[in-house]
């Protein structure tokens, strides 16, 4: 065979700029080493000292080695039928490592050593026999049972990788012996079947930390298919120029990987969960409307897609209490806050309780008039049901740069479910838009409005500091009030409420959030663990303060009665460009690299001004992130 046709190029560095040709000729070098049928192990075999070019890949150098500050998930499987407790234990496992890794490895998952030993001497006696037999199943069509080849994405990735595979049909219909290479066919057929009893389990598992029947991922036909990959990486002169494997997400439902003794992890297996279904292009399309969630609404669509549904356990519909049966939550009256000393002692007494024991509280007689509020919820309805041209020119995720945003779900990208709603974000403070800036339908009573709210903040900070037991203007000196963001918030009627979320849990990261409700309801704040409803209050306002480590968890549910609007505002220096705080306030305690930080209360950030005597600009400073 002649080598030299792949690992010769010609010209590398001395190509010509300016007729812009490709820089050698991939193509024709990717078809010989195709042609060659005999893989990487052919090139290795044949003694090359170099890399081809073909198969250089382009770095991104941030990888972290594995054990020094990572540790990955080891799940022991030996106990799983024992008992309730024992099986809760290692589910609850699975569910944490299918979350924060989406991978996991197992102990005692039930396949004998001896039956994966011989399993990966089989894979090796594969790629180890004569080029004669193994040609015979060389192949790029995958309707074949079995199909060897080196890089199923020779022709169509950027670089090749550094590995040889046999690909195997295993499930629904297995494969009759002669099909297989005989090399080894009897363990893959035993292999394959131990795997298929892992699975039924693995998926009973997963089934169960998903909080599903045990059955469930089973009857949905999740361990119907089983396609054996066996990979064979030959020894590399050059490793650091190359991959065995590429970057990428498997499309199964559930990946077993079983890997020899060169890569240090010896008789585990790791199983890996995937999503099943192409959610990035769900979520592209959906985002490309730049309608939002009303626009799927107006479509007419009967059914919540996919890309809005939330794992059953994070709904948990059943612990959710009504307001006014068990527990009745804090609403305060300001009225003559202003007046007498002893009105203001109660009110600032109700504000530290509330806050201790709830992390939030309602305020009536707040001082914004009855119709500003009024009008300011009709504000986000005329926004949100406006032409869509019109509305769609505020369309934006680029919050660095853009004062006024809309869109549905700024993390769409990133959060695990998407919310049942739609956003107009603006930055009211420190430095407002103009107002030709804001959408002509609600900017002035935006500007109104949120200078309303600028005064009962500056209220709020002096009833919570004194509340700290601090001066009244010491939270406002520290700079609480310098930032303002508004949210208003569009939650479109629902067709299948039981499925998703208006608002995910969350809790805010700020100082103070001034929220205005609607009469429709689903706003929920989680209380001694239990969902408790925050029930409309005609001329109320809500109050999630953050004078403890994090402010209260809340979240909305999503209503088939709807619209509801809301308007969230947040006090946060998160805003200020040169304080960019963003609290629960963090401390540097480490200058390493990269530096170590804490986070620190409300409470904890006052009492440091305090003691150190500084002024509002130099201790956000020393928190400064
Ligand atoms: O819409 C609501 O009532 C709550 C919104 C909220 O929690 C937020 O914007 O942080
Ligand atoms: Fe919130």
């Amino acid at each position: 065979m002649d080598y030299s046709l792949i690992t010769k190029s010609k010209c590398t560095d001395e190509e010509d700029p300016t007729t812009r040709k490709p820089e050698y000729d991939r193509l024709s070098k990717l078809k010989a080493f195709d042609e060659t049928r005999a893989g990487v192990k052919g090139l290795v075999d044949s003694g090359i000292k170099h890399v081809p070019r073909m198969f250089h890949h382009q770095f991104d150098n941030n990888s972290v080695s594995c054990g020094i500050h990572v540790s990955i998930p080891i799940i022991d499987l030996e106990k799983v039928k024992q008992n309730r407790t024992t099986r809760e234990e290692i589910v609850g496992k699975v569910r944490n490592a299918s979350k924060t890794w989406g991978f996991f490895q197992v102990l005692n998952h039930g396949i004998p050593m001896n039956v994966m030993e011989e399993m990966k001497d089989g894979a090796r006696r594969f790629f180890e026999q004569d080029v004669e037999s193994k040609s015979q199943f060389f192949s790029r069509d995958y309707t074949k049972r079995v199909v060897y080849n080196s890089n199923f994405d020779l022709y169509s990735a950027p670089a090749a990788k550094w590995r040889d595979t046999v690909v195997c049909s295993m499930a629904p219909d297995p494969p009759k012996p002669e099909e297989l290479p005989a090399v080894f066919r009897d363990i893959m057929l035993e292999y394959s079947k131990q795997v298929m009893n892992l699975g039924y389990l693995l998926f009973e598992l997963l089934s169960e930390a998903l909080g599903l029947n045990p059955d469930y991922l089973k009857d949905i036909d999740c361990a119907k298919g089983l396609v054996m990959l066996s990979h064979y990486y030959p020894i590399c002169p050059q490793p650091e120029l190359t991959l065995g494997s590429s970057k990428h997400a498997d499309n199964g439902f559930l990946t077993i990987l079983l890997q020899d003794n060169v890569g240090g992890l010896q008789s585990v297996l790791m199983a890996k969960p995937k999503p099943e279904y192409d959610r990035i292009s769900e979520l592209k399309a959906f985002d490309e409307t730049k309608a939002g969630v009303k626009g799927l609404v107006d479509s007419g669509i009967k059914h919540v897609p996919r890309m809005f549904h939330y794992r059953p356990d994070k709904l948990d519909k059943n612990s959710s209490v009504s307001n006014g049966i068990h527990v009745s939550i804090p609403v305060i009256d300001l009225e003559g806050v202003k007046e007498d000393p002893g009105t203001l002692r109660n009110i600032v007494d109700k504000v530290r309780n509330a806050s201790k024991s709830w992390g939030f509280f309602q305020v009536v007689n707040h001082g914004i008039p009855l119709s500003v509020l009024q009008d300011m919820k009709d504000g986000v309805v005329q926004f949100f049901e406006q032409d869509l041209e019109a509305k769609r020119k505020f369309f934006t995720r680029d919050y660095s740069t853009k004062k006024v945003a809309y869109n549905s779900n700024f993390d769409l990208y990133s959060s695990p479910a998407a919310n049942w709603r739609d956003t107009l974000f603006c930055l009211m403070a420190p430095n407002p838009p103009m107002p030709h800036e804001l959408p002509e339908v609600s900017r002035d009573i935006m500007m109104e409005y949120s200078k309303q709210v600028m005064q009962l903040g500056c209220l709020l900070f002096e009833l919570l500091s004194e509340a700290l037991g601090l001066q009244p203007d010491h939270l406002k000196d520290m700079g609480c009030t310098q930032g303002l963001g508004m949210l208003s918030h569009y939650y479109p009627a629902c067709p299948q409420p039981e499925l998703t979320l208006g608002t995910t849990k969350h809790s805010d990261n700020d100082f103070l959030t001034v929220l205005l409700q609607d009469h429709i309801g689903g706003l929920q704040v989680l209380h001694q663990n239990q969902w408790v409803d925050v029930p409309p209050t005609p001329g109320a306002l809500v109050l999630i303060s953050n004078d403890g480590f994090r402010s209260v968890e809340h979240r909305v549910v999503a209503n088939c009665v709807g619209p509801r609007v809301s308007v969230a505002c947040f006090f946060s220096t998160f805003f200020l460009p040169d304080l960019r705080t963003y609290g629960p306030i963090k401390e540097l305690i480490s200058e390493e690299n990269p530096p170590k930080y804490r986070e620190v209360t409300m409470r904890e950030y006052a009492g440091y001004y305090n003691a150190k005597g500084l002024d509002g600009t130099s201790a956000l400073l020393h928190f400064k992130l």
